[in-house]
């Protein structure tokens, strides 16, 4: 890829994104207010980026990749000439609108602008840009340079046209882009993590599990399935005669179950207790290390599974 691409917050996903995209070839500009996020940028990249070369997921040395990332305190120079906009700011509304209305004015005007998102609608924050027609979400997972899913997520205004530039991007940056064909608040990934978390949350309230046991359940269980196939296609390979063999055998308990399940409210008091198992399981100093280990681990599983697909074809 020759494109240049510009990434906007130098946080946790936007300095995934720019390895998303140095990876694939791009000249990157990463960008933040914050300079001692900038400053420390550079450390964290290669950290990451050396991780995936000992993996094999990288096949030039890491500093030939870290050289495409430029980073940068000036959002006019991040956004010339760049043909995606990806936006990762924090989480609030306000600080969306604001940053678009930046990015709106000083880009190309034929750049796409992407937010990172993880719930707000592109309705919500580029109803009132002249440019709103290339505004979408192009939602990661993070990491992003290990779990490709970007959801594509067009206001109504959107155009087909940009839809269709930022989903090709996104591919040939080795992503695997998915669309939303409308809008709902936290699109498709949150909301089935919601579904799953917000039983756990009932089943460790209800005192029918621990925390560690919960966590098996994905772990040792849903999580293995789902690591190479989605719940309609397991579903499908659960009866003989397949997905609506399935649902007539287990469809009413599924319906007889979900009608007793129920929102969490997240209060506070319940999740302290579920905190203060993890915290006997992890301390809060060890978190950077175990999301460092979680990393190398779904290195390990890509490798594995590219490796898998090659040995296939
Ligand atoms: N953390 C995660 O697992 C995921 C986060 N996201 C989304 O990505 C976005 C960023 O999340 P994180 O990287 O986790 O947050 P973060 O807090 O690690 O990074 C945000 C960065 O944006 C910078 N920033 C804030 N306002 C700015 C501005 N006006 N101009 C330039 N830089 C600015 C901050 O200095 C900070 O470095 C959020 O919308 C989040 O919902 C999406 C998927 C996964
Ligand atoms: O889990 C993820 O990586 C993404 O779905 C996210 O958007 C955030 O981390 C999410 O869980 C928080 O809402």
């Amino acid at each position: 890829m020759q494109d240049r691409i510009a990434i906007v917050g130098a946080g946790l996903i936007g300095r995934a994104w720019a390895i998303v995209f140095a990876r694939a070839g791009c000249q990157v500009r990463l960008h933040d207010a914050d300079p001692h996020a900038l400053a420390d940028c550079q450390r964290l990249l290669l950290e990451n980026i050396g991780d995936l070369a000992g993996h094999g997921l990288i096949t030039e040395a890491p500093a030939a990749v870290l050289a495409r990332i430029k980073p940068t305190a000036n959002l006019a120079e991040t956004l010339e000439d760049a043909a995606l906009v990806q936006e990762n700011v924090r989480e609030t509304l306000e600080a969306k609108r604001a940053i678009f209305a930046e990015m709106d004015a000083l880009s190309a005007p034929d750049a796409i602008l992407a937010s990172s998102t993880s719930w707000l609608m592109a309705s919500e924050f580029s109803e009132g840009l002249p440019g709103r027609h290339r505004v979408m979400v192009g939602h990661p997972v993070n990491p992003p340079y290990l779990i490709p899913l970007v959801e594509v997520a067009p206001a109504p205004w959107t155009s087909d046209a940009a839809v269709q530039r930022a989903h090709a991007l996104y591919r040939q940056a080795g992503q695997s882009p998915v669309l939303l064909r409308k809008e709902i608040t936290g699109f498709l990934l949150n909301r089935i993590q919601g579904a799953v978390l917000n039983e756990a949350l009932n089943l460790y309230a209800g005192g029918y599990a621990s925390v560690q046991d919960l966590d098996k359940v994905l772990k040792d269980g849903l999580g293995l399935r789902w690591s190479f196939m989605g719940p309609f296609e397991t579903i499908d390979l659960n009866a003989p005669a397949g997905l609506l063999d399935y649902a007539r055998r287990y469809g009413p308990t599924y319906r007889d179950v979900a009608r007793g399940q129920q929102p969490n409210d997240w209060d506070d008091a319940l999740v302290a207790r579920i905190d203060a198992e993890r915290r006997e399981a992890l301390p809060a100093t060890e978190l950077a290390a175990r999301a460092r280990w979680r990393d190398n681990r779904l290195m390990a599983l890509v490798a594995h599974q590219r490796t898998q697909a090659r040995d296939a074809d």
